[in-house]
């Protein structure tokens, strides 16, 4: 049944991270296949619709000056697939352009919000696809292995509980640019089966083996993505750091809550102009 008349819908849109991100070859049409490790922050943006006679966006929030509203906003054309006339606003927290999602995770809670709104069903996983190789993924919005060119998913439904500390330098960095600048496009993907993750440790333990491979690239494209990792590695309690995406978003991974608050607070403090979070890892 459709959400009453007036009524809002509001979903949350997390942060997506790839914890890890194996670049394992490129199809015909120049996209690239992946294998990664995709897991969802509790910090993320705010997606509010209301049914209305006409398509309408509002951004506000502390990173609405980086999105100046335009018609391809994602959040736009996720509405547009949906042919679902509303008015929606857009509380933008994550960084643009900065390797967790922030579009594809509005996209995703567009959808869900329209949806609920209207009842009527999301559009296939091929449409969903249109919108970005990120969404169909950030549809799912738990542990996922994400494989092909981001469409091909399977649950981890065995994540340990575990805490983030996300740290953008202040660098938006463009996703094709990265693609383009990679020396390799033929890496080894993770093992076939993962092993069990019950430990934040072992968790970590599985990490250090495995890689973003975009990381090199992102990093020659904006060298403070290397200040961000160091910084994050040096924290106490900081089990692994690493970039997600193609950057320039860096986390590390924490076993408790309580180091991963001490370690944000002291990054932040340390970096007044960097965006960073503390969240728990959502299982
Ligand atoms: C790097 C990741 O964030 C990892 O999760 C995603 O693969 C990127 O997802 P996204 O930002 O939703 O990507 P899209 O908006 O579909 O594509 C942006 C650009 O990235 C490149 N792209 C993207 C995904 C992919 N598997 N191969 C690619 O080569 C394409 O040049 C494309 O023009
Ligand atoms: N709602 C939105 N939020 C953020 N960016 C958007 C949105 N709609 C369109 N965009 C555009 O999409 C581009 C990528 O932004 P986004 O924040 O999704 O990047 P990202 O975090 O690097 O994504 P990914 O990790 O999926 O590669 C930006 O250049 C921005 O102009």
């Amino acid at each position: 049944m459709a959400t009453e008349p007036g009524a809002d819908c509001t979903e949350f849109a997390p942060a997506k991270i790839n914890l890890t991100l194996h670049v394992t070859g490129q199809r015909a049409d120049g996209y690239h296949l992946l294998d990664s490790l995709v897991v969802f922050a509790d910090v993320g943006d705010q997606i509010t619709v209301r049914a209305a006679d006409s398509l309408r966006l509002e951004i506000s929030g502390p990173q609405a000056a980086a999105l100046p509203p335009s018609d391809d906003n994602l959040v736009l054309r996720a509405a547009r697939l949906m042919g679902v006339p509303a008015a929606i606003t857009l509380e933008k927290r994550l960084p643009v352009a900065s390797g967790i999602g922030g579009g594809s995770a509005d996209a995703a809670a567009a959808l869900r919000a329209l949806a609920r709104l209207s009842a009527r069903p999301l559009p296939t996983e091929a449409e969903v696809l249109t919108l970005g190789a990120d969404v169909p993924v950030c549809l799912k919005g738990r542990p996922v292995r994400m494989q092909g060119v981001g469409e091909v998913l399977t649950p981890v439904p065995d994540m340990p509980k575990a805490w983030l500390v996300l740290a953008n330098p202040g660098v938006a960095v463009a996703t094709p640019a990265v693609f383009r600048g990679l020396s390799r496009k033929d890496n080894p993907p993770m093992p076939a089966a993962l092993p069990a993750l019950r430990t934040a440790e072992a968790l970590a333990a599985f990490l250090h083996g495995q890689r973003n491979d975009m990381e090199a690239a992102a990093l020659a494209l904006a060298p403070p993505i290397g200040t961000t990792t160091a910084a994050l590695g040096a924290q106490t309690g900081c089990l692994l750091a690493r970039m997600s995406g193609s950057g320039a978003t860096c986390f590390g991974l924490f076993a408790d809550a309580a180091s991963a608050q001490t370690a944000a607070r002291a990054l932040q403090s340390a970096q007044p102009g960097w965006w960073v979070a503390a969240a728990r890892l959502l299982s």
